[in-house]
């Protein structure tokens, strides 16, 4: 068979992110294809959350650009935007439910939103997306019932209701167990499957990224700027860069300065 050549899906080129004068990273250049999960790493302040900002058009790049499909989400008019936006599933480290809404009324409110769906339809369409993530049978529960690994489920229930093509993921297991950690993983990667989705997301969390991820970027507090880019485990064994090596196989550098005895 021949070999499939991998379809950009997303694109970042040449983007500078900054508040005020204060340059949070530049010159960032890398694409993420249908189909990977995309990791996005570094140290605590380096600027990951404030890169997936960017991609969804929560802030505005210094310089530079993001492509969805070819086509510049940066340079796209409201409408545009908002087109290429309702492909998109977003859970936040909160989980973000509501908490006076039950979980099939949070998960039914980007359908009642954004699709001319009965009631019926979309009851139906909740308690699938809730079985999806194993929680058919919970639609009358209140956030606040839940565990949190529960709660971070519902949160992806209602991330696809609108089967999105891209799942954007602000560290998602932050909080959880190890074991409920692994079955969120588990999840992400079998929705992806199913919903043939891009998954992006940032994570610190070492066992998701190697059990996980299909490709990274690792960016540089201190450089401002990337310093990795391609599949963990190769940047682990291989990176040219020590800081890169140290960060993915846990042995991280003393800060300068700091006393080690
Ligand atoms: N709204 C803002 N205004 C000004 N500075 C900001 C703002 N948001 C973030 N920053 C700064 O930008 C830098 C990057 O923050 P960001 O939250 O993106 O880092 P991070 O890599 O996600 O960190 P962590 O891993 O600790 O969550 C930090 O120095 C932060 O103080």
């Amino acid at each position: 068979m021949a070999p499939v050549t991998p379809e950009a899906h997303i694109e970042v080129r040449g983007l500078t992110m900054a508040f005020g004068t204060r340059v949070i990273q530049q010159e960032l250049d890398f694409t993420i294809y249908r189909g990977d999960i995309f990791v996005i790493m570094g140290g605590s302040g380096c600027g990951k959350s404030t890169l997936l900002k960017h991609m969804l058009g929560l802030l505005e790049p210094a310089a530079g650009e993001i492509l969805y499909d070819g086509s510049s989400f940066t340079r796209a008019g409201s409408a545009g935007r908002d087109a290429m936006r309702r492909g998109w599933g977003i859970t936040f480290q909160s989980g973000g439910l509501f908490g006076a809404m039950t979980l099939g009324q949070n998960v039914g409110l980007p359908l009642q939103l954004y699709t001319g769906y009965s009631a019926a339809e979309i009851a139906e369409v909740v308690n699938y997306k809730l079985s999806l993530v194993g929680l058919g049978g919970f639609q009358g529960y209140y956030p606040a019932e839940l565990s949190g690994g529960m709660r971070k489920r519902a949160a992806l229930a209602r991330a696809i209701a609108l089967d999105p093509d891209i799942l954007f993921f602000d560290e998602p297991s932050a909080g959880l167990d190890p074991i409920s950690s692994r079955l969120l993983d588990d999840l992400i990667v079998q929705l992806k499957e199913s919903m043939g989705a891009t998954v992006v997301m940032v994570t610190h969390e070492l066992p998701s990224i190697f059990d996980i991820a299909t490709n990274s970027v690792y960016l540089d507090a201190d450089t401002r700027t990337m310093i990795g880019y391609g599949d963990p485990r190769q940047l682990r064994d291989h990176s040219e860069q020590a800081i890169v090596r140290q960060f993915l196989s846990r042995s991280p550098a003393p800060p300068e300065g700091s006393a080690s005895e």
